[in-house]
């Protein structure tokens, strides 16, 4: 199972880099993760509504280059699906069938996802209504995909 992982800009601090890397450890036993960093764009102070759209637009071009045709999308965006870490299991495990074995995930930049990349999405997924840093969001994220296969196997994982 290859799962890909799209994000913008990378980790600065060590210990972002730390538990991205532990989870991606755990998770080697269960899929071939690639995490694919993407560059981040400045957002000039001051910034307008057309300046922002335009700043997503093309880190969303960056991200859509990095998906291939097949691949089943699914974006993390604060107004998608909110779901339990049981659900997300099952949607998890639904997901890679539906991209035959080929499952994209994508965390948006500090201004969030373009409409481009909202239209290519086949699934959004929400992890609660508050706004998480893109950073902290990478790890949430493997976390929960960690806890996933763990689920799906009937592996014991502390609750
Ligand atoms: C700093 S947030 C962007 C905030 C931006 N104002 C927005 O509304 O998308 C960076 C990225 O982290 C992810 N993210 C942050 N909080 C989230 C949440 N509660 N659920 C799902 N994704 C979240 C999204 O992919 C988002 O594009």
């Amino acid at each position: 199972m290859k799962l890909s992982l799209i994000c913008v800009g990378s980790l600065k601090e060590r210990h972002w880099r730390e538990a991205v890397q532990e989870y991606a450890k755990r998770l080697s036993a269960y899929c071939q993760l690639t995490i694919i960093e993407v560059k981040d764009e400045k957002t000039p102070e001051g910034a307008s509504a057309a300046q922002e759209e335009q700043i997503r637009a093309k880190e969303g071009r960056r991200i859509l280059e990095k998906i291939r045709d097949r691949s089943c999308v699914v974006i993390l965006d604060i107004q998608g699906q909110r779901m339990s870490s049981e659900l997300f299991s099952a949607e998890h495990e639904r997901w890679e069938t539906e991209g035959r074995g080929e499952l994209c995930l994508v965390i948006g930049g500090s201004l969030g996802l373009s409409e481009e990349l909202r239209a290519r999405a086949n699934h959004r997924v929400s992890f609660s209504d508050m706004t998480f840093p893109h950073q902290l969001m990478r790890v949430i994220l493997l976390e929960q995909l960690y806890r996933s296969y763990r689920i799906r196997r009937h592996e014991p994982y502390h609750k």
